[in-house]
């Protein structure tokens, strides 16, 4: 099994047990009672000569790099990235693979004016969407990787009827054509292969011209220096996606703004 196989089983099962202990009617009857979430495809979008909006991660651990940063304290980070300017915030919501939770999820979500929050996991199933509403997201990512056509529509549609956005995963052209039939808003093209965990930072610059340009593009994973985050602003995608970097950091806030300072 290669490492996407791994976790895709074990995010199966988890689905299963997820499926015997939550209740959509009750999660539905508390998105009732909350207030529709920021719009995360109008936080992405950049206006022509605006800077490049930034997507700042909260990433604990990942298969490819195990153990990187403890972030006792999710909520003061999530803080750090709304002071410092993050359009949005990305938050891991896989437990096995990443060490994050849900729970980390919607203490972010309590925060007085928080960016629009994104719930970043291997989404497969649509409780999964419904859960991440219930918890305060505004946005879910969909990975093609892991998706047939078919239930990657249907997911896209229930993210859209709970009035969420999705962020829509390449890694490379096949998915990419594929993904273009079902129309997404925003396309996020991963520079990791999910499969290997190998980085290549020429997959995003490689796969931008061939998406339609009304689409929000996203470039994610491996962006570590100024000269990374100024080739893909000048290349022309609205937003970055930055993890390691910014968990890494001594100082997040003065990375974050090195990071999206450079860029005009
Ligand atoms: O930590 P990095 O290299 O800055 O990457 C962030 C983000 O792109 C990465 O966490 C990611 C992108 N797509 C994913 C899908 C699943 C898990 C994680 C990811």
């Amino acid at each position: 099994m290669n490492r996407l196989e791994t976790i895709l089983a074990h995010k199966q099962r988890e689905i299963e047990e997820r499926l015997q202990t939550v209740s959509p009617e009750q999660l539905e009857r508390d998105i009732q009672e909350t207030l529709p979430p920021p719009d995360f495809r109008e936080a992405l979008r950049r206006p022509p000569g605006a800077p490049v909006r930034l997507i700042a991660e909260i990433k604990r651990a990942s298969p490819s790099r195990g153990q990187m940063a403890p972030i006792a304290n999710p909520i003061e980070l999530a803080h750090c990235y709304q002071q410092n300017g993050a359009a949005a915030i990305s938050v891991l919501t896989d437990a096995r693979f990443f060490s994050g939770s849900l729970e980390d999820l919607r203490a972010i979500a309590a925060l007085p004016h928080h960016p629009p929050l994104l719930r970043k996991d291997f989404i497969l199933h649509p409780i999964q969407i419904l859960e991440a509403r219930a918890a305060g997201a505004s946005a879910v990512l969909l990975i093609a990787a892991c998706l047939s056509p078919a239930s990657l529509r249907h997911l896209m549609a229930y993210a859209a009827e709970l009035g969420m956005s999705a962020l829509v995963e390449v890694h490379n052209e096949a998915e990419l054509e594929q993904v273009l039939t079902c129309q997404p808003e925003i396309i996020g093209i991963n520079n990791r292969n999910l499969r290997t965990f190998e980085v290549d930072p020429y997959t995003a610059l490689r796969l931008l011209p061939l998406i339609p340009s009304p689409m929000i593009k996203v470039a994610e994973s491996g962006i570590h220096t100024p000269e990374d985050a100024h080739r893909f602003a000048d290349a022309g995608f609205d937003a970055l996606l930055v993890g390691e970097a910014l968990v890494t950091a001594a100082n997040p806030g003065e990375k974050m703004k090195e990071l999206i300072g450079v860029v005009e």
